[in-house]
């Protein structure tokens, strides 16, 4: 199959991965870190109620993986949306500041984070002009999660949205807060664990209707390692990312580690944007009951282990969602740096 040229927006994550020498490492879970920290996030809000509650909570685990060697953390907009607000009673102008919150916090833990590194020898190099710091590349990309998490009935692990829902309800339901978010200055928009190829289109339209001028990345998520949740062919979902000009990547987040490789080169097949991956824990999360159920999760030393295989299939963004921790990407991180070629640690 021949495969277009991308646009003009992919220099930016060329040169981004350059800088990091190759591969760049993605953060961890950040709602489950919350949890572990002593969130309690059973609320249709989910992490973004930390945003009412405790943004300091939200930044710290934002430094915490920064400091296991993050280059991208994502912001805790997963299920902030303005519609989710008003039913708690904000109004649109509030809900739109807490949007825009989401970034600045993420911004905000990316600054302490270089003015640390600044002031710590253990990050400053010599030159010909003297001692500069030595700052690693550290993007903040801004999360737009499903209408299947604003529902927080479970749908983003189903993408069974049902026959009301249309490609106009999703993009109407997506348009003022992808508008809000560009507008609040992040590196780029992450669209995560997208369950079907009509979301993922309602996107790539809205991308271009409204003109969004940062790049984005759209990740999906998948229960088979051939398909997105709803059943969509994960090749159908990443051909639509690879023919939207500000899709600067496209992967796969929140689906056990199994699963990965397999999906790493059904979309290899199709694009050749640069593709990243964040898998689980591989725990289940039960929907029902809203609660991860006791078990069967990899470690962090057997997630390591498969990086070196999803690299080699083509993956060059690695990192962690839903209950993996800055361990598991200070691990990461390890693994990738054996890889580089000279980028920044
Ligand atoms: N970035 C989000 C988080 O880590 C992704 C959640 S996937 C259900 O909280
Ligand atoms: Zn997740």
């Amino acid at each position: 199959m021949e495969i277009e040229t991308v646009g003009s927006y992919s220099a930016v994550m060329e040169s981004f991965l350059r800088l990091c020498g190759g591969y760049a490492v993605i953060d961890g879970g950040l709602a489950t870190e919350l949890e572990r920290h002593g969130a309690n996030l059973n609320d249709p809000l989910w992490s973004a109620k930390y945003l009412i509650s405790s943004p300091h909570l939200i930044r710290r685990v934002h430094l915490d993986y920064l400091e296991a060697g993050a280059n991208i953390i994502i912001s805790s907009s997963y299920q902030a949306t303005l519609q989710g607000f008003e039913s708690k009673g904000f109004s649109r102008e509030e809900g739109e500041n807490l949007l825009r919150t989401s970034v600045e916090i993420a911004r905000e833990a990316r600054d302490i984070y270089y003015d640390r590194a600044a002031k710590g020898s253990w990050n400053i190099i010599g030159d010909k002009d003297g001692i500069i710091p030595r700052q690693r590349p550290v993007l903040v990309a801004a999360s737009v999660g499903s209408y299947g998490a604003y529902l927080a009935d479970g749908s983003e692990y189903s993408g069974v949205y049902g026959k009301n829902v249309s490609l106009e309800t999703l993009k109407d339901f997506h348009r003022r807060r992808v508008q809000v978010l560009a507008e609040s200055g992040p590196d780029l928009i992450a669209f995560e664990t997208i369950p079907n190829k009509l979301e993922a289109k309602a996107y790539a339209e809205l991308l271009e209707e409204e003109a969004i001028n940062i790049p984005a990345w759209f990740s999906f998520n998948s229960k088979d390692g051939t398909n997105v949740v709803s059943g969509d062919p994960i090749a159908d979902c990443a051909l639509i990312a690879h023919s939207c000009d500000q899709v600067i990547g496209v992967g796969i987040n929140c689906t056990p580690p199994r699963y990965i490789q397999g999906l790493i080169q059904s979309i290899g097949r199709v694009t050749t944007k640069p593709i990243l991956i964040y898998p689980n824990s591989g725990e289940t999360y039960d929907a029902d009951r809203k609660e991860w159920l006791p078990s069967s999760g990899v470690s962090d030393v057997d997630f390591v282990s498969y990086v070196g295989k999803w690299c080699e299939a083509g993956a060059s963004l690695v990192g962690g969602c839903c209950r993996t921790t800055p361990n598991t990407i200070r691990a990461i991180s390890k693994a990738l740096s054996s890889r580089t070629n000279g980028g920044f640690p």
